[in-house]
């Protein structure tokens, strides 16, 4: 059963797109840090954000990678509307975020921007980096690839598998 909110339409993500993406993300912040342009470290939002955040890391050579563990849960009574909620369940290490300065916190995706805003909240100066940003949550993050409506649901390839499908025209 699946937490998320009724959605039209789904945008389905190969391991392939998914690394030509977050390439063209590293790319896109290559020579952008505070530092001469350098990065002082990754640090990826888990889950989703660690695939892109290690892509990041290996094409610009950046070799100070951490994480933030942040769990999001739904407030209110059960219903499909409800508001979702996030917390910060384990935090990157403090001698290196300092208030964020040079630090790239990248993940996955932005759809509402409630993750991105907790963890702006504690490392303001840093720069927030997705893969892929809906339009609700699109303000809180500094750098995107692709924007996709906030109707579409994002499937990623480490929530789906390979499966037989039925042919078009079953034998008859
Ligand atoms: O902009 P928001 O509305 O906060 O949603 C975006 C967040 O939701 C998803 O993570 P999720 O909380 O589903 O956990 P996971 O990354 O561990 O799968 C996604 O990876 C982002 O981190
Ligand atoms: N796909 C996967 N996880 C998500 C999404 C999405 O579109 N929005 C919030 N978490
Ligand atoms: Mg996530």
């Amino acid at each position: 059963m699946t937490d998320r909110l009724p959605h039209e339409k789904g945008f389905h993500v190969s391991w392939d797109q998914m690394h030509r993406d977050a390439r063209a993300l590293a790319w896109r912040l290559d020579g952008k840090g505070p530092d001469n342009g350098a990065w002082k470290a990754v640090v990826g939002i888990t889950r989703g954000g660690l695939v892109p955040a290690m892509i990041v890391a290996r094409e610009l050579d950046i070799r100070v990678v951490d994480s933030i563990s942040v769990k999001s849960y739904h407030s209110g009574g059960g219903k499909a509307d409800q508001r979702r909620e996030a917390q910060v369940i384990k935090a990157p290490q403090a001698d290196v975020m300092g208030d964020g300065t040079g630090i790239l916190i990248v993940d996955d995706l932005v759809d509402s921007g409630k993750t991105l805003e907790l963890i702006r909240g504690l490392y303001p100066k840093a720069h927030f980096a997705c893969v892929y940003a809906k339009p609700e949550g699109e303000k809180q993050a500094d750098t995107y690839i692709t924007s996709v409506s906030q109707d579409t649901w994002i499937f990623f390839p480490w929530d789906m598998a390979l499966q037989y499908v039925q042919p078009f025209r079953g034998a008859d």
